[in-house]
């Protein structure tokens, strides 16, 4: 049998409130995710041992490959699926790691789908949503990637939302930021609820009333992720200085920063420029959908 390929795309939170912090210490979040053209992509080799093996531009930065999520979701698919058939993965590593674009759990939910699809399982076999809920906060919303509001810890997800494609860039300015130590400088005792605007559970069907609805909900994490990399600050007036942004953001718990732009043609030219001022700096114009 062929290797199946699977794209892991990244996962982009366009808007983050975190509501409080629960008594086992994760936090409720409510948060509109969106995924990028711009991804990992990840094939299984059926019926070889069970591997991996990483290649590609931020493979080293992944770490080794024993602690990859992918080996975790897939042996977590073996605990519920009996005489699961496995194989050996081959991970195209291409997006920054630590960074806020859910790289890890793009990749896990790819793997699962992949062994759903080498086991004859249906997408929506809850086997696959308890693993991937099991491997990581953000593995859920990455099992079907199109955009959701995603609450709770990240399981709790809504239908998928009709919205039109957005044109952005993202930047990332090549520090790792690992999640934990930003959730903790929000310094919420356990149980604590904040107030603040919740997010409404549908978004507009017009390109003004999404980035509008964008604008309205921040990103919670932004303050502490600048405290632990001030270079996001640097990325965003970068972006913001451009006339194409449309507005400026950072997603997840960070580094990397994205900017809406009218249209793909706005998205090229605002990359370009940030690529010319950083040349070192991960810079990918892309779609979310
Ligand atoms: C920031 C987001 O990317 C937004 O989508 C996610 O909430 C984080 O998702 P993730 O990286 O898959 O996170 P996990 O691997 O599950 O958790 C990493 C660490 O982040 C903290 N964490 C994560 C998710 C959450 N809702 N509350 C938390 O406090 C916990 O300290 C946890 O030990
Ligand atoms: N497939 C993988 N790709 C990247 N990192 C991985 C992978 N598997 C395990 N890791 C480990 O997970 C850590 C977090 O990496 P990841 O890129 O998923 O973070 P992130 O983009 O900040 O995710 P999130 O947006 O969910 O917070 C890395 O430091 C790395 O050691």
């Amino acid at each position: 049998m062929h290797r199946l390929t699977e794209r892991a795309p990244a996962k982009i939170n366009l808007t983050l409130r975190v509501l409080g912090r629960r008594a086992d210490g994760f936090h409720d979040l409510v948060s509109l995710v969106a995924f990028a053209g711009a991804g990992d992509l990840l094939h299984l080799v059926p019926g070889a041992p069970l591997g991996l093996d990483l290649t590609g531009p931020t493979a080293l930065a992944a770490g080794p490959a024993g602690d990859n999520l992918v080996l975790r979701a897939a042996a977590g698919f073996a605990a519920l699926v009996p005489q699961a058939r496995l194989g050996a993965f081959v991970l195209e590593k291409r997006l920054p790691v630590a960074a806020g674009l859910g790289g890890g759990s793009a990749d896990a939910a790819a793997a699962l789908r992949l062994l759903a699809r080498l086991n004859d399982l249906p997408a929506d076999d809850p086997r696959l949503f308890a693993v991937a809920q099991d491997v990581g906060s953000d593995v859920p919303a990455c099992l079907d990637p199109r955009a959701r509001i995603m609450r709770g810890r990240g399981e709790v997800l809504s239908a998928p939302l009709r919205i039109a494609p957005l044109a952005c860039v993202l930047v990332n300015c090549g520090a790792a930021v690992p999640t934990a130590p930003v959730f903790r400088g929000l310094g919420l005792p356990p149980g604590a609820r904040l107030a603040g605007p919740d997010h409404p559970d549908g978004l507009p069907p017009d390109a003004d009333g999404v980035l509008a609805a964008i604008r309205a909900v921040p990103n919670d994490l932004e303050p502490p992720a600048l405290t632990i990399a001030p270079a996001i600050g640097t990325a965003k007036a970068l972006l913001a200085g451009g006339p194409e942004a449309q507005l400026v953001r950072m997603s997840g718990s960070g580094a990397t920063v994205f900017a809406l732009t009218a249209d793909c043609r706005a998205a090229a030219a605002l990359a370009r420029r940030v690529k010319a001022a950083e040349p070192s700096w991960w810079v990918k114009p892309t779609m979310l959908r």
